[in-house]
């Protein structure tokens, strides 16, 4: 049955169900009937015409049913398909779209215009919308209608993949989105300090070029900054802890998309095979825990504050924690809980400084405007978040490189809980799941002139023009820019990661010239199904500024 489920197809469901009511009811009427009452001569006549009265009631009973499906099958059918939509067929559209989803999306694009259509994948179908008002929609749907989570906890089978122990409890959303967007300006000199050592250690600046594989090294460079607001010094800069984040992100992510491959029976079978996070989480939990029983006797003594007490993600999630079941309070859930944020931050913010930094190396002739705004920036005023919220260049060529790449082709993707209308007249059965297709937003021309090119200036020309200072920044999420997705779930990190990814360039461009090991070839992004990810193996040059 749960095979039959995987079918991105109507209809089977309420059947199953039927047949099963029917044989139900059936055996239940039998057992009552016959089995377990004593039989008068004439119970058996009685019991046939009880058996006819049955039959009959149900007959009108099934058709309204069947009608019902058959009305709401054309429903559902009323949105057009990217691919053939029959049942079995509809595999080889799902195929199709783990193959080649950006050629997908821009063929539903290119047919329907801005109309929602759908395209199967092996597990349910996915209607894609990319109007603003469906966008809104779609961002103002209740959880318990629509869901984002669960649509995670689908794509990436998250119950294997990450390890832990309740995968729907995210209290590290908020701690991420207040405590560590609160905490920002205070920490953006210590920021900038693990900016400038990881450089220095993976990019040493010598006069002559160097050439590193520019995503690896991007990954952990990311790692090193992002661990030092998580865990602080000296674990940040230790290479066993960092080596088994980066490692646990992946994992999550392999582990997911090839457990996607298997039916839902099949998954505890496969798991094991795949799955490497329980040693990774051992790890972690061993090299945490000296951190968390010293932090836990002194909030034990002191309370809420005491000398040097640290100020990181791992206090902030413990202070947390307390308020939460005792469960999220053990050294192994807090490793884990340190890790799943991890997953979070370190895959995205390096591909996304990767992706800049090939448009860097592709286009060397950007780096010296970049150079004067952060030194201007710099001399006048020093080192501060309020500095790198001036950086205007630096922000939109960062903005520019995300709006033409990003990680994803669909994002805002909930899972169907209830049956769901738009106000167009799209309906959306219940299990399956919606998205917006970021190509289709990203590079339209209402939205963007010339969409296709890369234009390092185009939003800090915008703030120049408009004179607003928030709506072109980066940070700011709109219907017509989505790499952080949009409304309650959009990217409560992305306060954080748009500052490191910032400080980044901005010393980039103070300390390096940079070129791409191919001149004049932009190294071309690697997708899978909706997944994409910049070049792996590609390389850039590095030397010391000139
Ligand atoms: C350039 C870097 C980043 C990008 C492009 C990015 C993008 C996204 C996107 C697209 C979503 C889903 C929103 C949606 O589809 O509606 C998301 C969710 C999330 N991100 Fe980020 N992210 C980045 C960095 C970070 C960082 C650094 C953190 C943590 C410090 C973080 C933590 C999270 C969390 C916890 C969620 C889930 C939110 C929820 O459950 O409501 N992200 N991110």
């Amino acid at each position: 049955m749960r095979l039959l489920g995987m079918l991105p197809s109507a209809g089977y469901t309420l059947m199953g169900k039927n047949t099963r009511l029917v044989f139900e009811a059936g055996w239940v009427r039998e057992r009552d009937s016959i089995f377990s009452r004593p039989s008068p001569p004439f119970a058996s006549a009685l019991t046939m015409l009880d058996t006819f009265t049955v039959l009959y009631a149900l007959v009108p009973l099934g058709s309204v049913l069947y009608l019902l499906q058959w009305l709401r099958s054309l429903k559902y059918k009323a949105t057009p398909t990217i691919g053939p939509s029959a049942p079995l067929l509809s595999y080889w559209g799902a195929a199709r779209f783990l193959y080649d989803a950006k050629s997908v999306l821009e063929e539903g694009y290119a047919t329907h215009g801005t109309k929602p259509f759908k395209v199967a994948t092996f597990r349910e179908w996915h209607y894609v919308v990319s109007t603003p008002q469906h966008i809104d929609e779609l961002r103002r749907a209740p959880d318990d209608v629509m869901s984002f989570t669960e649509a995670a906890i689908d794509e990436f089978n998250f119950e294997y993949s990450l390890g832990m122990r309740d995968v729907r409890s995210d209290f590290h959303a908020g701690v991420i989105r207040t405590t560590l967007t609160r905490n920002l300006a205070t920490l953006s000199t210590d920021i900038y300090d693990e900016v400038k050592s990881a450089f220095a250690d993976v990019i040493p600046a010598t006069n002559d070029w160097t050439m590193v594989p520019a995503y690896s090294s991007m990954t952990q460079i990311v790692a090193r900054i992002s661990t030092r607001v998580f865990v602080g010094l000296p674990l940040c800069r230790n290479p066993e802890f960092l080596d088994l984040s980066i490692k646990y992100t992946m994992n999550v992510v392999t582990t997911g998309l090839i457990l996607g491959l298997f039916p839902d029976f099949l998954k505890p079978f496969v798991n094991p095979m795949v799955n490497t996070v329980t040693k990774l989480i051992d790890r972690a939990e061993h090299l945490l825990a000296p951190q968390i029983e010293e932090r836990r006797k002194c909030m034990e003594e002191f309370g809420d504050d005491w000398a040097h007490k640290p100020n990181d993600m791992l206090q902030w999630i413990m202070e947390a924690a307390v308020n939460e079941l005792p469960e999220e309070q053990t050294n192994r859930a807090l490793a884990v809980r340190i890790l799943v944020i991890g997953f979070a931050a370190l895959h995205s913010s390096s591909m996304s400084f990767t992706y800049a930094l090939y448009y860097l190396a592709a286009n060397p002739q950007y780096i010296l405007p970049l150079r004067q705004e952060v030194e201007t920036i710099l001399s006048d005023h020093g080192w501060s978040k309020a500095s790198l919220q001036k950086m205007r260049r630096v922000d939109s060529f960062l903005k520019e490189s995300q709006r033409l790449t990003g990680f994803n082709f669909c994002l805002m993707t909930h899972k169907v809980l209830q049956d769901f209308t738009f106000s167009d007249g799209t309906f959306v059965p219940k299990g399956d799941h919606i998205c917006t297709g970021t190509p289709m937003t990203h590079h339209k021309e209402e939205y963007y002139a010339h969409p296709r090119e890369f234009d390092p200036w185009r939003f800090s020309d915008m703030r120049d023009e408009t004179g607003e200072g928030v709506k072109h920044q980066m940070v700011n999420t709109t219907a017509d820019y989505l790499p952080f997705g949009l409304g309650r779930h959009a990217c409560p990190g992305r306060f954080f990661a748009v500052n490191e990814l910032k400080s980044m360039l901005a010393h980039v461009a103070v300390t390096y010239d940079v070129a791409l090991e191919k001149p004049g070839q932009m190294p071309a992004p690697e997708i899978f199904g909706s997944l994409i990810t910049p070049h792996r193996t590609a390389k850039v040059m590095f030397r010391r500024r000139q």
